[in-house]
């Protein structure tokens, strides 16, 4: 019966959901409107509907309901309650290899292929693998969080102390299953960030900027600040200043820099479409940083809705919006200064041709640029590129 209700709520969620908002908010706002569910029934509903969208394009005329349920079979490596009630079957084979899976769904007349998953592999960025990302969707993502310089002792101590499961995966990288509520476990937020393990990567290419005491960094699209503070870890010694088009996030920003310790920094609310506000323009920048809005493709395994519902044709209004930016920022660069340039995408069209484009019409040299892979290690995917004047 109570499986019957659970399959019931995520269809309706299914047949009303349009893509125009987070997944996750409209679930919340779904539950909210329900509230005879208890917990477990919206882990279930949830995990019902994740499933669905997590085929992405593969089977688009298979019913929801056989979206669910062959979701379901394909992401979970353990029995699931409804699925071992609605396809016995298939319960029973659901810690079977990924190809075997396949293989049975083909005889069950839903063949699920890889390919049809993530359907525009001539799109992708070089060294994207099509396949292994297209499977990639069908793994949750892990948590990660990155710990301050010097407090890992105390942070993994008191991890154990509370029986919480994690992974150490470098000096600074904890990996958590997805779902773990951090903040009971940790909660002081002084001590960590919550930072997917990729996008910790990016302080790789921090060593190939001169980058001295003193000196100034723009962090241009700031949203939470992120990227300033993993550079702030590095080198306490320089001095930032942060903007973006939102002046909400910039107040998010102020939280974190708080609890990190950055107090003394600059923060401008801005249109980098439009023009570079003057505090910009008058500044000696030895690195500018370009973490700009973009598909979000190489997160997508985080809200596979996105992937559902994408529209290819939107590429080109990202890539512009990408360029106008890049361009307008670098025009403060001097001589021998750096730029950073970041997306969290999978898109050639959003990341080597835009980086061309502005080698050519900014006359920048680049020093390096790295499709970095989370994919195989349920970690987002981000492209990085170390440009300088
Ligand atoms: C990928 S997010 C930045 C993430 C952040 N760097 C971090 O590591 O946490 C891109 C940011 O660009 C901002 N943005 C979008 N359009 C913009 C524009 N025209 N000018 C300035 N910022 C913009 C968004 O508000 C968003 O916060």
């Amino acid at each position: 019966m109570k499986h019957d209700s659970h399959l019931g709520s995520a269809l309706r969620v299914l047949d009303s959901y349009e893509g125009r908002q987070p997944l996750a908010a409209f679930l919340k706002d779904f539950f909210r409107k329900h509230p005879q569910m208890g917990s477990r029934d919206r882990r279930t509903v949830s995990a019902f509907v994740y499933a669905a969208f997590r085929l992405g394009r593969a089977l688009p005329h298979a019913s929801p309901e056989d979206r669910i349920l062959t979701g379901l079979f394909l992401c979970e490596t353990s029995s699931v309650e409804g699925l071992a009630y609605f396809k016995p079957e298939w319960d029973a084979r659901i810690a079977a290899p990924l190809d075997e899976k396949l293989a049975c769904l083909e005889k069950a007349g839903l063949p699920v292929s890889l390919s049809a998953v993530f359907p525009w592999p001539e799109a992708l960025s070089t060294g994207v693998e099509h396949l292994p990302f297209a499977r990639s969707f069908l793994k949750q993502p892990r948590l990660y969080i990155r710990v301050r310089p010097q407090r890992m002792p105390a942070v993994v101590r008191r991890l154990e102390e509370q029986g919480v499961a994690f992974e150490q995966r470098d000096d600074a990288c904890l990996a958590f299953p997805n779902g773990t509520r951090i903040e009971q476990y940790l909660p002081d937020k002084s001590s960590y960030e919550i930072q997917d393990e990729t996008s910790q990567h990016v302080r790789d290419f921090f060593p190939l900027f001169a980058l001295p005491a003193g000196s100034w960094v723009w962090d241009s699209c700031a949203g939470s600040g992120g990227k300033s503070l993993l550079l702030f870890d590095r080198h306490p010694e320089l001095r930032f200043c942060v903007s973006d088009i939102r002046p909400s996030i910039l107040k998010n920003l102020r939280q974190r820099f708080r609890s990190a310790g950055l107090r003394d920094y600059e923060s401008i609310p801005a249109d980098l479409e439009k023009e570079i506000p003057a505090a910009c323009r008058n500044k000696d920048f030895q690195l500018v940083m370009a973490d700009v809005p973009c598909t979000g493709s190489g997160t997508w395994s985080r809200t596979p809705e996105q992937l559902f519902f994408f529209d290819p044709g939107r590429l080109t209004a990202f890539s512009e919006r990408q360029q106008r930016i890049a361009e307008n920022v670098a025009a403060v660069l001097k001589p021998g200064t750096g730029l950073l340039y970041i997306t969290c995408s999978i898109f050639r069209s959003e990341n080597e041709s835009v980086v061309e484009r502005l080698c050519e019409r900014r006359g920048l040299t680049l020093l390096k640029q790295e499709m970095l892979k989370g994919y195989e290690r349920q970690a987002d995917s981000l492209f990085v590129a170390a440009l300088t004047a």
